[in-house]
């Protein structure tokens, strides 16, 4: 099963190796302002997820909103550690 840190891996990869087809470097190539509206977007269907649609859909919705926030790591130059520090 992958791992908030192994998906942070992957994406760094295609990122830094600019991978044909991938949906992260043409969010990435779409810029902070675009990401950060789908970060609120999948935050609010998380939320929305939680008090009516059941736990399985919850849990998909704070998958896309964890990977979002990895892309607004990425567009932004952050590593885990600058995140981790905060915990
Ligand atoms: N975990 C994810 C992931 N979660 C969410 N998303 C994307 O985030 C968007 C949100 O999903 P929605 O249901 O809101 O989609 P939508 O509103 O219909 O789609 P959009 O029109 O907004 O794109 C979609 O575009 C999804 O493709 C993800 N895209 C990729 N990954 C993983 O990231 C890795 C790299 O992916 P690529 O960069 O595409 O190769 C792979 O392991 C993928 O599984």
């Amino acid at each position: 099963m992958k791992t908030f840190d192994d998906l942070f891996e992957e994406l760094r990869g295609k990122a830094a190796a600019r991978t044909p087809g991938s949906g992260t470097v043409a969010a990435l190539e779409r810029g902070v302002h675009a990401i950060g509206k789908k970060v609120v977007e999948e935050a609010a269907e998380a939320w929305m997820a939680a008090e009516h649609e059941g736990r399985e859909r919850t849990a998909e919705e704070i998958s896309q909103l964890l990977y979002q926030v990895q892309v607004l790591m990425l567009a932004t130059g952050l590593e885990l550690e600058d995140v981790y520090r905060h915990l």
